[in-house]
């Protein structure tokens, strides 16, 4: 085989007074480690021929015998390179890890047009990898849940819960993870008036949490940027919370006449201790991710501009793990507690029922709506 045989190489031959340094290199080394996609026999015989080059030099080893396949492929590319100097090898390794990285990163977090689910409005739902992904998709409005993303939420879980996919991630769309409930979900008052407005949303609600409650898989939130209400207090029922380092945790109930949901009056002070909880909880305190992660709501906060590549690296390497070994620990450990927390979800529902009846709820949304007030 000869060095014409590799395209990329030749792309490369004039490219020679860009010298990668050896720390370049090493890296180039180190990252071909954390590729989560194999590259194809093709292009791992390259990266060898390349790599062999760049530390060794040119091929003297004797020819491998015919009937050792893996061998003869593996020296019939190295020696191809012929006498290709060891800074080229090096300098041509490196851009070619670089093209495999770059084209990975660049599908992470960007599903591909096949994967897309249909059917849902407020969410972009996809699978593939073994990962089912649930995106909030209202970034004009900081993904804030109205009552039609509650009910595509419940039924995008429903089916991850079903699919052959290993983990699910939910996160956002934009800058924002989430601002919590839509504000506007209670000016869309039904015939039987406020209580009956009040009536359902208690029932939403409690079904809503109660899916994360039953979730059967590995759940983890992918939070990209603030979170606000629900969106916070929801936490406490995933299994990996990873957050960039942009994101805050805020939930100003007491602000907004209102009071704590999704298990979280058991589970922050579970979590944290009940003082913590409670300057969250009833204080409103917000919180920056990297408090939240000293507080155990977070499991581990990445700096920004890599939040995306290393979560989904990192999550790729989770959906290989055998599923149905990771589902029943996650059972085992969620059983212990399922009926409890049911009971509270129940609780916390129908104590916000009786809040968004009161005139300090209905004049915080007022004020809100009417933007004389924001967080
Ligand atoms: C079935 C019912 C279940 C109920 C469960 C109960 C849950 C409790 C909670 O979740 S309490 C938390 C409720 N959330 C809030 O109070 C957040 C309100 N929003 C804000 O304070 C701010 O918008 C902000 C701090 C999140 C972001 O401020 P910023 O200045 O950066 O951006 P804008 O305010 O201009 O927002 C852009 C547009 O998005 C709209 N929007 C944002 N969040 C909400 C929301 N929660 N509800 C309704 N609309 C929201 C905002 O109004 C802007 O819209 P506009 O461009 O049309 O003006």
């Amino acid at each position: 085989m000869q060095i014409s045989n590799f395209p990329v190489l030749q792309m490369h031959k004039s490219q020679t007074a860009m010298r990668a340094s050896q720390k370049d290199f090493e890296s180039a080394v180190n990252q071909m480690k954390l590729l989560t996609k194999d590259p194809g026999n093709e292009m791992k015989l390259k990266l060898y021929a390349l790599y062999k080059q760049a530390t060794e030099g040119p091929c003297n080893m004797p020819k491998p015998g015919m009937l050792d396949l893996i061998s003869k492929a593996k020296w019939d590319a190295w020696s191809a390179l012929g006498s290709l100097p060891k800074e080229t090898a090096k300098q041509n390794y490196v851009e070619l890890v670089s093209s495999l990285s770059s084209s990975a990163s660049s599908s992470q977090g960007k599903p591909d047009a096949d994967s897309k689910q249909p059917g849902y409005e407020t969410l972009v739902v996809t699978s593939e990898n073994g990962i089912t992904k649930i995106m909030l998709n209202r970034p004009t409005k900081k993904n804030a849940i109205t009552t039609q993303m509650y009910q595509e939420i419940m039924l995008a879980l429903e089916a991850a819960a079903k699919d052959d996919s290993a983990i699910t991630v939910l996160t956002g769309n934009g800058d924002y993870y989430c601002s919590g409930n839509d504000l506007n979900n209670f000016t869309d008052i039904p015939p039987g008036g406020v209580e009956e407005k009040a009536k359902n949303s208690a029932i939403l609600l409690r079904d809503f949490v109660g899916c994360f409650i039953d979730f059967p898989k590995p759940l983890i939130a992918v939070v990209n940027g603030p979170a606000v209400g629900i969106s916070v207090t929801l936490l406490g029922l995933f299994d990996i919370v990873y957050a960039s380092d942009r994101a805050t945790f805020h939930t100003p109930f007491s602000h907004l006449g209102q009071s704590p949901e999704g298990c979280s009056s058991y589970m922050f002070p579970k979590i944290m201790g009940s003082a913590k909880a409670a300057e969250m909880l009833i204080f409103g305190k917000k919180l920056t991710a990297r408090e939240a992660c000293a507080q155990g709501l977070v499991t581990e906060v990445f700096p920004d501009s890599t939040f995306q590549k290393e979560v989904w690296t990192r999550l790729k390497a989770y959906s290989k793990l055998p599923p149905n070994a990771m589902r029943i620990s996650k059972q085992l450990i969620r059983n212990v507690e399922k009926e409890k927390l049911h009971a509270i979800n129940s609780e916390e529902s129908s104590v916000l029922q009786g809040r968004w009846l009161s005139d300090e709820c209905t004049n915080a949304i007022m004020n809100f709506l009417s933007r004389k007030a924001k967080l």
